[in-house]
């Protein structure tokens, strides 16, 4: 994975100076990037900026819908506008996204329907849905590109995400997949079929299975080289089907940290997180809640550490954009998925910079 470049940016030193300083204002910072010969020897070619873009849950099932698969591919076409109109100035993506609703819906139907058909395991579970929810996206995407008269091709990627078998996450289950309950509905479900269940940031509760950390991306050079043949590409979707050693193991991983690691590898000029709120929070969920708009990585760290992010749902976002940032040098941000061109252009979210001094609003 070294391989894939050094620390020049995908769009070349100038454009890795204009990312580094920071949200930007208008499309400075592609323009910058796009200009001709700009290479950043990643492997990834010459082109426009190369975001890495995160989609959470929003993007595909929305809260209190059931998970149709109407519901799911008209919220696929309205995520899909908002990364089309990045695509069509000429920026280059690279996709993850959630799977959580999906993989645990799929997860209850193997157990429900296994009397009659046998059962796969979760890993299988999370393999099934990045096919299916990439092709969802694909589609969507190619549609909104068709819409303004661009033919861009998007690729698929079933990406294996590397774990480590003793990582501790496998003993303590922390990753919310499936429909939310009410807590007695929750509790009886965890005593009837032996599930982790627990609270999920105040929206219910649901059933929890491990997630351990991605150490990286197996198919990381491939996606370099559809990058770098102005291919669109959906990869490392739901995080990425875990596997120790050569073995596939039963896990969820988590898409955010997973889109890191992508991110690192293959030299992105920035990583963003298009989620369902505004900003992250410090004191979320109380009355002394108060959005932050720009922090430098150290200050994110520092909130971090004092227990501001909450595991499985925040916390693993914070993590996420930490490891890019501090890995880089580079700005990540945590944002609003309608809002997905100001947070990539620094007007929206919670913007993450590497030293510079920031403002804690
Ligand atoms: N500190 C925080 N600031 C903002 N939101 C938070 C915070 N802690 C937890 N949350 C919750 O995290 C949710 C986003 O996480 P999650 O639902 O896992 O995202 P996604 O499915 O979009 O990847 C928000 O909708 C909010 O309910
Ligand atoms: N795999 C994953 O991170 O899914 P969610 O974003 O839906 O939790």
């Amino acid at each position: 994975m070294k391989g894939l470049g050094g620390r020049r940016g995908v769009a070349g030193v100038k454009g890795r100076q204009a990312a580094e300083a920071g949200p930007v204002s208008g499309t400075d910072e592609g323009r910058e990037s796009r200009q001709p010969g700009a290479d950043g020897g990643t492997g990834c070619g010459a082109g426009g900026p190369l975001w890495v873009v995160a989609l959470g849950g929003n993007a595909i099932l929305r809260h209190g819908q059931r998970g149709t698969y109407e519901e799911q591919a008209a919220n696929l076409a309205a995520t899909a506008g908002q990364l089309a109109t990045l695509i069509a100035r000429g920026d280059r993506l690279v996709i993850t996204h959630g799977n959580g609703p999906q993989v645990g819906n799929l997860l209850i139907q193997q157990e429900e329907a296994a009397s009659r058909v046998p059962p796969l395991p979760l890993h299988a579970c999370g393999a099934m849905t990045q096919g299916l929810l990439g092709f969802m996206l694909q589609q969507a995407l190619e549609r909104a590109l068709a819409r303004r008269g661009i033919r861009r091709p998007t690729a698929v990627l079933v990406t294996r995400a590397l774990v480590h078998r003793d990582d501790p996450a496998f003993a303590r289950p922390d990753k919310p997949i499936g429909p939310f309950y009410p807590e007695d509905v929750a509790r009886a479900l965890a005593r009837e079929r032996g599930w982790v269940v627990a609270e999920d940031a105040g929206r219910g509760w649901r059933r929890r299975v491990p997630s351990p950390d991605p150490v990286a991306v197996a198919e990381v050079a491939v996606v370099a080289q559809l990058v770098a043949a102005g291919v669109t590409v959906v990869a490392a979707g739901g995080g990425g089907v875990p596997v120790a050693g050569d073995e596939p193991v039963d896990a969820v991983v988590d898409k955010d940290l997973a889109a890191a690691r992508l991110a690192v590898a293959l030299d992105a000029t920035g990583l963003f997180v298009l989620t369902d709120v505004e900003h992250v929070a410090l004191d979320w969920g109380t009355p002394r809640a108060r959005p932050l708009q720009r922090v430098t990585a150290s200050e994110l760290a520092a909130f971090r550490d004092a227990g501001h992010f909450a595991a499985g749902s925040m916390g693993p976002k914070v993590e996420a954009v930490l490891r890019f940032v501090e890995a880089t040098g580079r700005r990540a941000a945590i944002g609003p998925l309608e809002r997905a061109m100001d947070v990539v252009d620094g007007r929206a979210g919670t913007q993450v910079v590497p030293a510079t001094a920031a403002t804690v609003a």
